[in-house]
């Protein structure tokens, strides 16, 4: 075995520990996952996602260095300068460790936010499962214009446009779930606990509610107090060829290995006909389907957008519950469900297998395939589910952190749709 997969071994075990204490507590009919029973498991398991690297030895000053006062034969004026140097580069190192987020940040200030958040996503889960795929996608929304910063949620005012109303966002759901848990936080600790905060605790919570593996999630972040609807069109299309995804997710810090890893979210979820429907009759300019995609899936999806034919079942992905109906209206709203009928370790796996056999739904996944190195990780997440679940941890973890505002910077909106300073 080599060392990457002992490694995930480890992992592995790490999140089996954390999620039988998890239960236990559960069990307990107390709240663990952030308390600190679980806090020792929750540290390994960041171990063992993030091994820490050893502790640089501080190099000795020889005499003759700098700091010699023998040898600092600077007038006035250097040292000004230096001093002026050695603050500039200073304040954005002081300003960044200032902002950095914490391991339960909340736990003085409102002990039971992480438990509410939790405990009412899964109280809405149990009455509507489609939350958990709206609000994994929310998240990515989010951080990927501007930081997680929760501008995703914030309404159109007289005074300022709004992230939702752009075309990339049109079709993004969870908003009431989110104002929601938010009313139940505000009850708990009013004027606490940030959107942005609820936002990448309630997508973990999700992810883990889709088969997706458990990651720890640090906080602190604070609002934004706007919205960037201009930003929200450097979101990735569901139409971009890969050198084009490429590049958006590299233009966010993200290498080519992670965004494979990031799109195997797609492994849960609904996706419109309107989003895919050009691949099955008129791809590229031609009267033809996409020549990528394997013939018989074509044809399933074809039966699936079709309002005129009936529902063929038995495929994988399946035909969603939402596609039966076959008024006029309903065509645009028919979708394929990309839950790829997997719990555990079926999460990331079946999407990656559909993917190498040509029955991507999007063009953007099945894209993944065309590069040397992108179908390579395509290939290895495919055989390997516990690779993809430590890979999909981390890479959730590095999204969830992204650009955020914490410390001075920024608010705690008390409603997550309004900013709460009063000048917008
Ligand atoms: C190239 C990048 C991506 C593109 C072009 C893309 C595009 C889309 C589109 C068009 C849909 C269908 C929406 C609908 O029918 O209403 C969708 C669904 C979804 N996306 Fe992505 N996406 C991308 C990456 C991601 C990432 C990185 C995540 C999360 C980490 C994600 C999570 C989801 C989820 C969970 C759904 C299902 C939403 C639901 O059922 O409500 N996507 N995506």
């Amino acid at each position: 075995m080599d060392g990457g997969s002992e490694k995930v071994k480890n992992g592995d075990h790490v999140n089996g520990a954390l999620k039988k204490c998890l239960e236990e507590k559960k069990a307990g009919g107390g709240d663990a996952a952030d308390g600190n029973r679980c806090k020792p498991k929750i540290e390994a398991l960041e171990n063992s996602l993030f091994p820490k690297k050893k502790p640089i030895t501080p190099l000795r000053l020889r005499s003759g260095s700098l700091t010699d006062r023998s040898a600092m034969k600077y007038d006035g004026k250097t040292s000004l300068l230096l001093l002026l140097v050695g603050y500039c580069l200073l304040m954005p190192l002081i300003s960044s460790f200032a902002s950095t987020l914490e391991y339960d940040y909340y736990r003085e200030s409102c002990p039971q936010a992480l438990h509410i958040i939790r405990s009412t996503l899964r109280r809405i889960y149990d009455r509507n499962s489609t939350v958990a795929p709206a609000i994994l996608r929310l998240v990515f929304h989010d951080c990927f214009v501007k930081g997680c910063d929760a501008s995703v949620l914030l309404d159109r005012t007289v005074f300022m446009g709004s992230e939702k109303d752009t075309l990339p966002n049109q079709s993004l759901k969870g908003f009431d779930d989110i104002d929601l848990i938010k009313s139940e936080l505000e009850d708990a600790c009013p004027g606490v606990v940030s959107c942005a905060d609820l936002l990448v605790v309630a997508a973990r919570e999700s992810v883990v509610l889709a088969g997706g593996p458990f990651y720890p999630v640090h906080t602190g972040r604070k609002d934004s107090d706007h919205s960037y609807p201009e930003v929200s069109y450097e979101l990735p299309s569901p139409l971009d060829d890969l050198p084009t995804t490429i590049a958006r997710f590299a233009s966010r810090g993200f290498t080519e290995k992670e965004t494979v890893t990031l799109l195997g979210a797609h492994s849960t979820g609904m996706i419109h006909c309107k989003f895919f429907e050009r691949r099955l009759y008129k791809f590229g300019g031609t009267d033809q389907p996409d020549p990528s995609m394997d013939p018989e899936f074509v044809d399933f999806l074809r039966s699936v957008c079709n309002t005129n034919q009936t529902q063929t079942q038995g495929h994988s992905p399946s035909a969603s519950p939402a596609a039966s109906p076959s008024s006029s209206k309903v065509a645009e709203e028919r979708s394929m469900k990309m839950d790829y009928e997997g719990r555990g370790s079926g999460f990331g796996i079946l999407y990656y297998r559909g993917l190498l056999q040509g029955k991507g739904i999007m063009f953007v996944d099945q894209q993944l395939t065309a590069g040397e190195e992108t179908a390579n990780w395509v290939r290895q997440y495919a055989s390997d589910a516990s690779m993809f679940h430590r890979d999909f941890a981390k890479v959730m973890m590095k999204l969830s952190s992204t650009q955020v505002l914490s410390g001075l910077s920024g608010e705690v909106r008390t409603n997550c749709r309004e900013v709460s300073s009063s000048l917008w």
